[in-house]
């Protein structure tokens, strides 16, 4: 059995070290007359506002790179306005970039035939909407199986898959209800197993929990943890909401005025803002819910016992107090081959908590 130190300790995403499942290179898109005036130009290192007083265009994405691999959870996050969805959008082509490339498995979507992108878009890549999208007179389990008649998959095949799907996502005895008959977050399941139907590569969720109420939003957070867990598929998942975003990323691109501003772990943004602009996004944040044992993790002082309670380098800070209480000796953090990696003790979590209270006190941690 899992210690509780261990139960919640952050998974790693399944292909870190692998080929990027995608990769988005200087990506841009610019919107609106004499959109095409500004990449490569010198118009191209103006702000937003700048291009728009000179040009008119609205730069929506601005040189995006990035790589996403198989099995991670990728969080693209910003204030309403930042582009997070055009750039999902551009992704697929919903949208046409202005310029720039994105390949999956090597392949560059930016640039493929019409054909080829509705083969992709079928099979390999599915989308999450925040609304729902479904067909209102079909019943559940054709609106699920849509994709696959598309595609001309078997009746009986289709229908043994879309069953298996809608099981999947909790929503089994529904399948011949329509989806006015179901409540939004039901339906936003529908809308979750009808995209995996197709079993995809990757799965393109753009803020689908926006419009769900906040328990019931918790509950489809959980559910995609959930289906992670199981399916390790490559996710992005767009959201403005920073609590989710560190709930459900394993990497979070936070954006701002159509570009990136930091690219990391929770962990990243949280102890390692890369500028004010991420240091105020996170600042109530509250780090002994983010921050892992690692990053407490320090030598053993020379009047201390080495012999504390083994806690795994991933270990979240929260999740390290019971054991910490049940003895005076520091943990020892180890990593997935039991190395011990440094110790942490009372008075280093103590430090933490003490730090958080008086950021979100706006004091000084004085003397602490
Ligand atoms: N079709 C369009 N034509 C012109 N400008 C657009 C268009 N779509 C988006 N924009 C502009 O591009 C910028 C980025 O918009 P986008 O919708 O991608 O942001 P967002 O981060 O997804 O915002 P939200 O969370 O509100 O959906 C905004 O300034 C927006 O006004």
């Amino acid at each position: 059995m899992n210690s509780p130190a261990e139960s919640t300790a952050r998974p790693q995403s399944a292909g870190s070290g692998a080929e990027p499942r995608i990769s988005v290179r200087n990506m841009w898109k610019v919107f609106g007359k004499n959109a095409g005036s500004v990449v490569g130009t010198d118009l191209a290192e103006q702000d937003r506002e700048t291009v728009r007083a000179r040009t008119g265009a609205t730069v929506a994405v601005r040189d995006m790179t990035f790589d996403v691999h198989p099995g991670e959870t990728f969080v693209v996050m910003g204030l309403s306005g930042s582009g997070k969805s055009t750039l999902v959008r551009c992704m697929t082509r919903l949208i046409e970039p202005t310029s720039g490339t994105m390949l999956l498995d090597g392949e560059d979507v930016a640039t493929c035939a019409p054909r080829r992108l509705r083969e992709l878009r079928r099979s390999r890549m599915s989308m999450v909407f925040q609304h729902f999208g479904l067909l209102p007179h079909r019943r559940i389990i054709d609106n699920v199986a849509y994709g696959l008649e598309v595609r001309g998959t078997p009746r009986a095949e289709r229908y043994a898959r879309a069953r298996a799907m809608i099981e999947m996502v909790g929503l089994a005895g529904n399948e011949e209800s329509r989806p006015g008959q179901l409540s939004g977050g039901m339906q936003q399941r529908v809308g979750l197993a009808r995209a995996l139907a197709a079993d995809p590569e990757v799965l393109l969720f753009d803020e689908p929990f926006s419009a769900l109420d906040p328990l019931i939003r918790r509950d489809m957070q959980e559910e995609v943890l959930r289906l992670q867990r199981e399916l390790h598929k490559t996710a992005v998942f767009i959201t403005h909401d920073l609590s989710e975003a560190l709930k459900l990323g394993d990497r979070i691109a936070i954006m701002r005025n159509g570009a990136l501003a930091q690219i990391g772990t929770p962990e990243d943004l949280v102890g390692n803002p890369a500028d004010d602009y991420v240091r105020d996004f996170v600042k109530d944040v509250s780090r002994t819910t983010v921050l892992t044992a690692s990053s407490l993790a320090r030598p053993a002082r020379g009047d201390e016992p080495t012999d504390g309670p083994v806690v795994r380098a991933g270990t979240v800070v929260g999740d390290i107090v019971a054991p910490l209480a049940g003895g005076t000796a520091p943990l020892r953090v180890v990593d997935p081959d039991g190395a011990v990696l440094g110790y942490v003790g009372r008075e280093d979590v103590l430090r933490l908590v003490a730090e958080d209270s008086a950021r979100a006190a706006d004091t000084p941690a004085a003397g602490v």
